[in-house]
């Protein structure tokens, strides 16, 4: 394989998630989720906007399985509504939308397209919420069973499965700080959501072994945190900020224990936890997904709470409109570190992309993007150069297909390299989007 290329096979593609471009949140029989809670209660999202459109995916999802088939897409990481499935979140199956992924599935393997499913991209059903939720520690065996029955339906048809993707955000987001849903802020809560979140992930991969045949993995967020300086309260700062977002859910899994910084960090909110709870959690996994955006210049700050620890600007850096510093070699460090840390299991780059503003194109029916173009050569080079140096990457699934809801930020940050006009609903693929289509016809070598 020459310094250029990517290995043969390599899996190349793009992702979304249900709610974040579905819209029909309550169609043929689903019930709601917390995000339709949370975005259809004031000032929680900006400018009032909801997944309630988003991009009409439920119902244009033909169109946009022609579109990657246009660009030469290879596989789609998408995820499931468990709503959708199971409206109650237990209890009666809702045939209609099992029927909607069944036929999406279809489609894109009749357009050579392999499906990546994601179980749980953050959407819970409201009523599990109703009953505690992630606190609740039952919903193991709650999303065990809704697992069973995504595996039933689709697996052969479906050979990539991840359980969760990113419990990181979804506790820090829904638990801690409360930007997303279900909009908690406690401190005492989060590592109950947390733990319960990898107890779930594990009962779902323990029912994949009972009925699937295929693959099934984890899909995390790494923000590789580089230390501001030698003083030893950035180094210790350092630390507790890549245990607490890095190593809190990959430890667990690959180890059977926490970081030991997690109880310097939450302090008396953290419990002991049983010891039966990490042979759950430890069941082995075919591959894990690694969600990488940016890095984490880190310092010490004593009012940041509870890491006493935040991010320092870098003067000379691009930074896209989600304000993340570009930094690609971060992407390479984060592959080599997973392999270096927990082996070389196979690594599938989930996703990766930006927000970058799109001015209005003056030449119809066409969206430049300079910026996100440079930013995915420079990521495309950065995993290259981490399959050079060793690493078993298996695919890269560019964020997104689709412009979309972006949570909290509504729909004011884009991240597609296929432009959506949220008014007319029609897709114009960017100049990303061109690129990435010839980079996979070339397997990588023209970057
Ligand atoms: O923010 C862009 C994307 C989201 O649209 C995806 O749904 C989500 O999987 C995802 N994760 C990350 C990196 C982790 C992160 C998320 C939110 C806020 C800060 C960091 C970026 N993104």
């Amino acid at each position: 394989m020459c310094a250029a290329q990517f290995p043969n096979g390599f899996l190349w593609g793009s992702a979304t998630a249900a709610y974040q471009v579905e819209g029909s949140p309550l169609a043929d029989g689903a019930g709601p989720s917390i995000w339709h809670r949370f975005v259809h209660t004031p000032g929680l999202v900006r400018d009032g906007d909801t997944g309630d459109v988003a991009c009409d995916h439920y119902r244009r999802w033909k169109e946009d399985v022609a579109i990657m088939r246009r660009l030469g897409l290879q596989a789609y990481r998408f995820s499931v509504s468990w709503s959708r499935i199971l409206p109650a979140g237990t209890g009666h199956v809702n045939y209609a939308g099992l029927d909607f992924y069944d036929r999406l599935v279809d489609a894109l393997l009749e357009n050579g397209i392999e499906p990546l499913v994601t179980l749980y991209h953050w959407d819970l059903p409201a009523a599990l919420d109703d009953r505690g939720g992630w606190l609740n520690p039952e919903i193991s065996k709650w999303f065990a069973d809704y697992a069973e029955v995504m595996f039933r339906k689709l697996d052969g048809r479906v050979k990539k499965w991840a359980t969760l993707n990113e419990p990181w955000v979804v506790t820090d987001g829904g638990y801690l700080h409360g930007a997303l849903a279900p909009g908690h802020r406690n401190r005492f809560e989060a590592p109950i959501a947390s733990h319960n979140l990898l107890r779930a992930h594990g009962a779902a991969v323990q029912a994949y072994r009972a009925t699937g045949r295929h693959e099934i993995g984890l899909v995390v967020n790494i923000e590789p945190k580089y230390r501001a300086s030698d003083d030893p309260a950035d180094v210790a700062a350092t630390a507790r900020a890549e245990a607490y977002m890095n190593r809190q859910y990959l430890d667990p899994v690959f180890f059977g224990h926490y970081p030991k910084e997690m109880v310097e960090i939450f302090g008396e909110a953290w419990p002991d936890w049983p010891s039966e709870d990490f042979a759950l959690i430890q069941q082995p996994i075919d591959f894990l997904g690694v969600n990488y955006y940016t890095r984490s210049v880190t310092r010490f700050d004593a009012n940041a709470w509870p890491l006493k620890a935040c991010a320092v600007r870098q003067k000379q850096a691009t930074y896209t409109e989600t304000g993340w510093e570009v930094f690609a070699p971060g992407l390479t460090e984060t592959l080599l570190w997973v392999k270096r840390c927990y082996g070389n299991i196979p690594l599938y780059v989930t996703e990766n992309g930006s927000a970058f503003f799109d001015p209005p194109t003056a030449a119809k029916g066409r969206v430049e993007d300079p910026l996100r173009v440079d930013y995915l050569r420079e990521h495309l080079g950065a995993v290259r150069d981490a399959i050079a140096q060793g690493v078993d990457v298996r695919g890269y699934m560019a964020w997104s297909l689709l412009d979309n809801l972006e949570w909290s930020l509504g729909y004011s940050k884009r991240f597609g390299i296929v432009h959506v006009n949220f008014a007319t609903q029609q897709r114009t693929p960017k100049d990303s989007a061109h690129f990435y289509a010839k980079v996979i016809a070339s397997n990588g070598a023209v970057l």
